[in-house]
């Protein structure tokens, strides 16, 4: 169709990304953050008003100009409470809109170190915010303006953590959890009586909840403040008392996302049972709170829990769960019968659930972006409530794509998306781009990526493939753990066996193949850098290069479960790729950004520095403002502009 476009990086960032969608507790609105990119290399987010009322109406409600996030509803679903940092403010702050009609938000709080984390609980609003403990809010705004002053830029520590993701930790400044009543007032320190903070870093509303009659809170935090590994527990206390209790103390691994049922009769939360494995499976378990007995159900259902909500019966939950490349609907009941699926194709996420058991979910696919609607949670129908993005996705001209299953390492089963560019022509012959997923330990699902967009790729005139292989989860928890603690003898073999694979076709042009891949999936690559293999030219971005180096980032792979570097060197030495050297001579593309922590900036110099030195074809790209992930509109433009250019050069586009 001559009118229509292929899904260019430009399409991409035309598009409007839709945020977790919240449920009106009567179940007839549902209000979601959209947020629109503009040529400026500006965004913004608005709350979006959805009908769930069969009328399809959709409108936003928030001021355009003023950035708005983390919707709740009151308990009446007469008021919408949401952070948002406009006028005259600092930081952000909670502000009030009522849902009836059209009015002014109103501002509630005037938090110097601003908002995150919002709950609505009964008459109170509660949040978290990242503070000076025992210091007034006039000294903290004293604090802030005095840092802006003084221009040291410097940071200290005695501790651990010091980062996280993209962003250096301040020591003195501790999570803490507060509220407000809704109707105004001072705000109330919870956490700080305690003598406790909250997690120091990634903490959020999931971190903590409170009883329906409004009496007990329960909050993850870490029961070994300081230490470089953190065991995250679950603690329990009567609100007004002074002593939390660890409910999870006995489990050497995390505990997390404690969630009261709707009758107040239990508390939920996930537990992994191994320390330093976040691959290892999140069962669920439930906490009494007559008997103080603490069960875990569906110990041998081989998936991890993850995005629960309780079913308002407190009978038990639907979840949002990594199953074989999708993410399904499942429900998972209390009473002893297996965790059935609701839904089944695609990517569902983001549940929110109403008093009266409206369920709503985001829904995407490779083909389209998140939509929002509601769960029929008997046939597991998808009721769209949104129309985002209609109109741009209507103009575009996709390509398709399918789940093949090949034979990897061994000859097990591996489950593979390939892509298909638009025209493809299977009398042709077509370059093949490789992609190898991050993590390692997630998965590549039916959803739509914006970084690594495959039906982009493919539109360049590329086949393109992305292999689950061994480690990757949603295929059970040993093929997850499979790869441990050898990130590299498995998931290599199943990338080799899948570029073997797809060579046998008669569509692939095994002269013009390519692999690209982030993070773990730069670890992979450069793995592949240093071994035989069939590619004509790699993309390494946000590489894993230097095993002993990545003990300076926030993620010490494997350090904590496997011993560290000086205690069993011969897993690091086995599996750095930087060891491997010797043998480089595929040109790559090494891509890095400087604000990542996940994977410091320094390994990408080095493996460049090395290809360079050893005189292989090789280009870096330098991200002074970028994190592990390029997110600026500009920049990701540039990314896009970039890998195509160095994949092009190596391995021509376009059927032949
Ligand atoms: C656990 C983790 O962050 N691992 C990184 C090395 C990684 O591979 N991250 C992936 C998921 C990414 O794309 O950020």
């Amino acid at each position: 169709d001559d009118e229509k476009t292929p899904l260019s990086a430009e399409v991409l960032w035309k598009l409007e990304r839709a945020g977790a969608p919240v449920v009106s507790p009567d179940g007839t609105m549902v209000v979601v953050p959209l947020t629109t990119y503009d040529e400026d290399n500006e965004s913004e987010t608005r709350l979006w008003l959805l009908a769930n009322d069969g009328s399809g109406a959709q409108r936003p409600i928030t001021a355009e100009g003023s950035a708005a996030s983390s919707p709740v509803f009151s308990p009446s679903g007469a008021q919408l409470a949401f952070i948002s940092k406009r006028n005259e403010d600092e930081a952000g702050q909670i502000y009030l809109l009522p849902t009836a009609g059209p009015g002014e938000a109103s501002k509630l709080t005037d938090v110097p170190t601003g908002v995150s984390g919002l709950r609505w609980e009964g008459e109170y609003l509660y949040f978290i915010s990242s503070v000076w403990p025992e210091h007034s809010w006039e000294e903290m705004a004293d604090r802030l303006k005095a840092e802006e002053e003084d221009h040291i830029s410097a940071f200290t520590w005695s501790e651990m953590p010091y980062s996280f993701f993209d962003h250096y930790l301040n020591e003195d400044r501790k999570n803490h959890l507060f509220r407000i009543p809704a109707a105004g007032g001072d705000v109330e320190p919870v956490t700080e009586p305690l003598g406790m903070a909250m997690m120091p870093a990634g903490t959020g509303a999931g971190d903590y909840d409170v009883s329906p009659d409004g009496k007990h809170l329960a909050f993850v935090t870490t029961s070994t403040p300081g230490a470089v590994y953190s065991n995250g527990d679950v603690f329990l206390v009567e609100l007004g008392k002074k002593k939390a209790r660890n409910l999870t103390s006995d489990n050497p691994a995390n505990d997390y996302g404690p969630m009261f049922s709707p009758d107040g009769k239990q508390l939920a939360f996930a537990r992994q049972r191994i320390a330093g494995f976040y691959g290892d499976q999140a069962k669920l378990m439930t906490y009494s709170m007559a008997s103080g007995d603490t069960q875990m159900h569906h110990e041998d259902w081989d998936y991890g829990v993850s995005g629960l909500v309780w079913t308002p019966d407190s009978s038990g939950f639907y979840g949002a769960i990594d199953d074989k490349a999708t993410r399904r609907v499942y429900s998972i009941s209390l009473d002893g019968n297996a965790p059935s699926p609701v839904t089944k194709e695609n990517d569902y996420g983001a549940l929110s659930i109403a008093d009266n058991g409206v369920l709503v979910a985001q829904r995407q696919s490779a083909l389209h972006p998140v939509r929002i609607g509601t769960v029929d949670t008997q046939s597991g129908d998808f009721n769209r409530l949104d129309a985002f993005n209609d109109e741009v996705m209507a103009t575009v001209d996709a390509g398709t794509y399918e789940s093949v299953t090949y034979k990897g390492h061994n000859g097990a089963d591996i489950q593979m998306w390939v892509h298909y560019p638009p025209g493809f022509n299977p009398r042709k012959e077509y370059p093949l781009m490789m992609l190898i997923h991050g993590g390692p330990h997630g998965a590549i699902s039916d959803n739509f990526h914006y970084r690594w967009n495959a039906q982009t790729f493919a539109s360049w005139g590329y086949v393109t493939a992305w292999p689950n292989f061994h480690g990757s989860s949603g295929f059970g928890q040993d093929f997850v753990d499979a790869i441990n603690p050898d990130w590299t003898t498995k998931p290599y073999a199943d990338v080799m066996a899948a570029a073997d694979f797809l060579a046998q076709k008669k569509f692939i042009d095994e002269d013009r193949m390519v692999a690209a891949g982030g993070s773990y999936g730069g670890y992979l690559s450069s793995i592949i850098l240093g071994k035989e293999n069939p590619f004509k030219a790699l993309v390494i971005h946000a590489a894993v290069y230097d095993l002993y180096a990545q003990m300076s980032a926030d993620f010490a792979v494997n350090m904590e479960r496997f011993g560290p570097y000086w205690e069993n060197p011969e897993i690091y030495r086995e599996q750095s790729p930087h060891y491997y050297a010797k043998n480089f001579n595929t040109p790559s593309l090494v891509i890095h950004g400087q604000n990542d922590l996940r994977v410091p900036v320094g390994q990408g110099f080095e493996l460049y520095r090395t290809l360079q030195t050893k005189g292989v074809e090789s280009r870096l790209v330098y991200y002074p403002d970028e994190n592990h992930w390029i997110l600026s509109r500009a920049n990701s433009l540039h990314w896009y502009g970039e890998v195509r250019d160095w994949v092009s050069k190596f391995a021509e586009p376009g059927g032949k």
